[in-house]
């Protein structure tokens, strides 16, 4: 999948998680993430985050993501893009680096991006080395 990725259809990603990102749900940190996935069949989904009045059950976009996608029978991401209002493109939490390696493959590709179109190309294995396997 790397190969065929150029600036626009990465731009493309990001745009799609800026979308993605209007449905989130964050009241209470103002700060609003959006994510769209990619997985083996080509088949595309999203996610946002979404905030609760008990503020740890808050649920980050990259796991809104993920979860939906498993959801939906998806088994293998082939590439995440994540956007958020950063100064840099945003930087995914620890635990969701994690559930998203358990549907990615080393080579999975990551985007990380911001609202200025800036972005960063990266793998799963940068994102999360040496993460937890069973
Ligand atoms: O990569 C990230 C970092 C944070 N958040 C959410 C969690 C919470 O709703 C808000 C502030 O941490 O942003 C994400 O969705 N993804
Ligand atoms: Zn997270």
């Amino acid at each position: 999948m790397k190969k065929e990725l150029n600036e626009k259809l990465i731009l493309e990603y990001v745009d799609k998680a800026i979308v993605a990102r209007e449905n989130a749900y964050a009241p209470y940190s103002k700060f609003k993430v959006g994510a769209v996935l990619v997985d083996e069949n080509g088949n595309e989904t999203s996610g946002a985050n979404i905030e609760n009045g008990s503020y740890g059950l808050s649920n980050c976009a990259e796991r809104s993501a993920v979860f939906a996608a498993a959801s939906k029978g998806m088994r293998k991401i082939k590439l995440i893009a994540v956007v958020a209002d950063t100064t840099g493109p945003v930087s995914p939490c620890g635990a969701c680096r994690q559930v998203i390696k358990e549907f990615a493959d080393d080579d999975t590709i990551i985007i990380l991006g911001n609202l200025k179109r800036d972005y960063k190309l990266m793998t799963m294995e940068e994102l999360l080395p040496y993460g937890f396997e069973l």
